[in-house]
């Protein structure tokens, strides 16, 4: 998908981690998630249009996916281990990363 599309994936995602009840649905979620941020972290958003793979601000994009990705991995094994609340908590930290993230690319 575009950017646009992976963050709209992101989005719906997000919103079904915090709103669930069921282990199955949260973790088909977070798949959804990680799917949609690995392909959102090979994109040049247009904000960096022009820079070079390699620049400072690229290497900050990818990071940032990367954080993104472990959130998701952590809440996934809180699923795993049954304890929904908690990773219902380490969504809101995602949400928290969406928005430092939007104020520095979007
Ligand atoms: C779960 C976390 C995130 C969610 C739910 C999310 C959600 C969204 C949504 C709903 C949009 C608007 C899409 C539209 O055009 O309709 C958007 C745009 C955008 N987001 Fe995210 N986002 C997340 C994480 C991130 C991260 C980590 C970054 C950067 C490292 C990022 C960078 C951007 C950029 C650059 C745009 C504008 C895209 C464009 O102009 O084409 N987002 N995001």
């Amino acid at each position: 998908a575009d950017l646009e599309g992976d963050m709209l994936s992101l989005s719906a995602g997000l919103s079904t981690v915090l709103s669930s009840d069921q282990a199955s649905e949260m973790q088909q979620a977070l798949t959804q998630m990680r799917d949609a941020a690995k392909d959102a972290k090979t994109a040049t958003p247009p904000s960096l249009a022009g820079s070079s793979p390699q620049s400072p601000a690229m290497q900050g994009w990818r990071d940032a996916f990367d954080q993104l990705i472990a959130k998701v991995n952590q809440a996934e094994q809180q699923v795993k281990l049954g304890k929904l609340a908690e990773a219902k908590q380490t969504a809101q930290q995602i949400a928290a990363l969406r928005n430092q993230n939007h104020r520095k690319y979007r």
